[in-house]
């Protein structure tokens, strides 16, 4: 068996081993129960829970499910162990040691997949009329949702129609019908883009969603990295191997050989269905709101024996969309910022924030050698980034100084409510393109996809001039490292 980042049932055999994992092997119900347990879990950082006998599973096993497959562990010394064990780190890491592993291609040569004959993904094949996705045990998710959202946690494959570009990425889908399902592929995600392209020659986009993929991939997939990049050749890179690839039965794209399931199909460019609601990463579930979007024929089935479907029962913290969207999107902000060569430090998206806030730790020593002003830095921040795709999600960013730990939300919070003016300190865009997902822009007073951007000054002006003229009235600041270590090393003694 490949390595734990490398192949989706080794990565499943690795929780087991980190104890992070609950067989359930009792029948449960795709309809609600299974999201209803998923939610109890992700919201207290309970173990990741394998359901082996779902209600509709065919003779083969398709399918079973992993609910909370990147979320949280309740230890704190390994929280992020499930994320490092996506990408072979040891699960004591820090999310930091996560983003930087997630960069770190950015400065290596791609490593272009290898392109295999076969794969346990073809060990099962199944065509239109031997599968129905309402009897099989497609998942419902939030009980207002407007269908069963099959799609939390398997990658779509795209490609521009001049060959030139593979798009690996996530966005959900819900069933539509046996063979069909409907999902939101909307601009400025590459998938839409690249829906775009085949729309312009009038040809439905050949798609494959491959489930239970390489650990390492999904992260990618999560992540807004440039337009044209082609992931698996990055994720080739970052994990310093080859991805293995195997050519789609019913079109000319390739999935990684040991997913866990695989559909193949093409994307409509002009039939659209009712998608939604969804019970969306926010924490929101709009009774009727659903909107038409593009429809995805199933044209073929290939699976493992007893696969493994991953599911992310997302909505309130913590679950995928918090612990990947806002991290990932943070990481790609902050490269973009030091490639601009501007002094940034480290990059976050607070879970507390909902993933709307990225803060950023600026390096307040080369920013006072800019001299600059407050409103020029501000200015240059924000237009990088809300003018961009990485920035599409954000809604906030915070720029704080070198005394704050930004991966830390208690220290990020102090610095922005007495460091940060309201109004004054706060830099708006109101032209940048808005996330209508959130909920004070979908279902808000204003434009839904437009507007309501800030870039919040989190520096006091000295920081900008002669720097920090403060000491922080707390242990750590107000007493010499002598007495701390005094009181620290006497701490039993004094009696507590
Ligand atoms: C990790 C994750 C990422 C998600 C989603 C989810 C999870 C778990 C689920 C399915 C649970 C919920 C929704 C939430 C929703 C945002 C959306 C989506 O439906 N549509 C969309 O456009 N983007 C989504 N993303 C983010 C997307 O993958 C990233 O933006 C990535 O950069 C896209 O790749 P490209 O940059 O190469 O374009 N879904
Ligand atoms: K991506």
């Amino acid at each position: 068996m490949a390595l734990p980042h490398m192949e989706f049932r080794a990565f499943v055999q690795a929780l087991k081993d980190d104890g992070d994992l609950v067989e359930i092997n009792e029948e449960c119900d795709p309809n609600l129960e299974v999201s209803a347990i998923i939610r109890k879990v992700v919201e207290s950082d309970e173990r990741a829970p394998l359901f082996n006998n779902l209600k509709g599973q065919n003779g083969n096993g398709l399918w079973r499910i992993l609910g909370a497959p990147n979320s949280l562990r309740s230890d704190k010394s390994h929280r992020y162990g499930r994320l490092a064990r996506h990408l072979n780190l040891p699960p004591t890491s820090t999310m930091k040691q996560i983003l930087d592993k997630m960069v770190s291609a950015k400065t290596t040569a791609p490593i272009p997949p290898k392109i295999v004959e076969t794969g346990p993904c073809k060990e099962f094949r199944l065509t239109p009329d031997q599968f129905d996705l309402n009897q099989l045990p497609s998942p419902t998710l939030h009980q207002a949702d407007g269908g069963k959202y099959i799609q939390t946690y398997g990658m779509f494959i795209v490609r521009s129609p001049d060959g030139k570009w593979t798009n690996w990425s996530i966005a959900r889908a819900m069933v539509h019908d046996k063979n069909h399902l409907v999902g939101p592929v909307v601009m400025p995600q590459h998938i839409g883009v690249i829906h775009n392209l085949w729309k312009e020659k009038g040809q439905d986009m050949p798609y494959a969603l491959a489930f239970g993929v390489p650990p390492a991939a999904i992260m990618a997939a999560s992540m807004p990295l440039p337009d044209g990049l082609t992931e698996a050749e990055y994720i080739g890179s970052m994990v310093n191997s080859p991805l293995e690839l195997v050519k789609c039965e019913t079109n000319d794209l390739f999935v990684p050989s040991t997913s866990e399931i695989v559909f193949e199909g093409t994307c409509s460019v002009t039939e659209k269905a009712s998608e939604g609601p969804f019970g969306e990463m926010h924490g929101y579930v709009f009774k009727g709101n659903s909107h038409l979007m593009p429809v995805y024929t199933v044209n073929m089935i290939t699976h493992r024996k007893d696969p493994i479907m991953p599911v992310s029962a997302c909505g309130r913290l913590t679950d995928e969309t918090h612990t990947m969207i806002g991290p990932l999107a943070a990481a790609e902000i902050g490269y973009i910022l030091k490639s601009n060569g501007l002094p940034i430090k480290e990059s976050f998206s607070p879970f507390e924030s909902q993933v709307t806030w990225v803060a950023l730790q600026v390096d307040t020593e080369k920013l006072r050698a800019m001299k600059t002003t407050a409103e020029a830095f501000c200015r240059q921040v924000g237009d990088l980034i809300f003018r961009g795709k990485p920035g599409f999600l954000i809604h906030r960013l915070l720029l704080v100084g070198d005394d704050i730990n930004v991966y830390d939300f208690k220290e990020v919070i102090w610095a922005f409510t007495t460091r940060c003016r309201p109004v004054m300190d706060e830099y708006s865009y109101e032209d940048a393109p808005g996330f209508p997902l959130i909920p004070y822009m979908g279902h808000g007073n204003g434009p839904a996809t437009k507007g309501g951007k800030l870039v919040c000054d989190c520096l006091l002006p000295v920081e900008y001039t002669t720097g920090k003229d403060w000491e922080a009235a707390d242990f750590k600041e107000s007493f010499s490292p002598e007495l701390q270590q005094k009181v620290l090393g006497r701490w039993q003694a004094y009696g507590f």
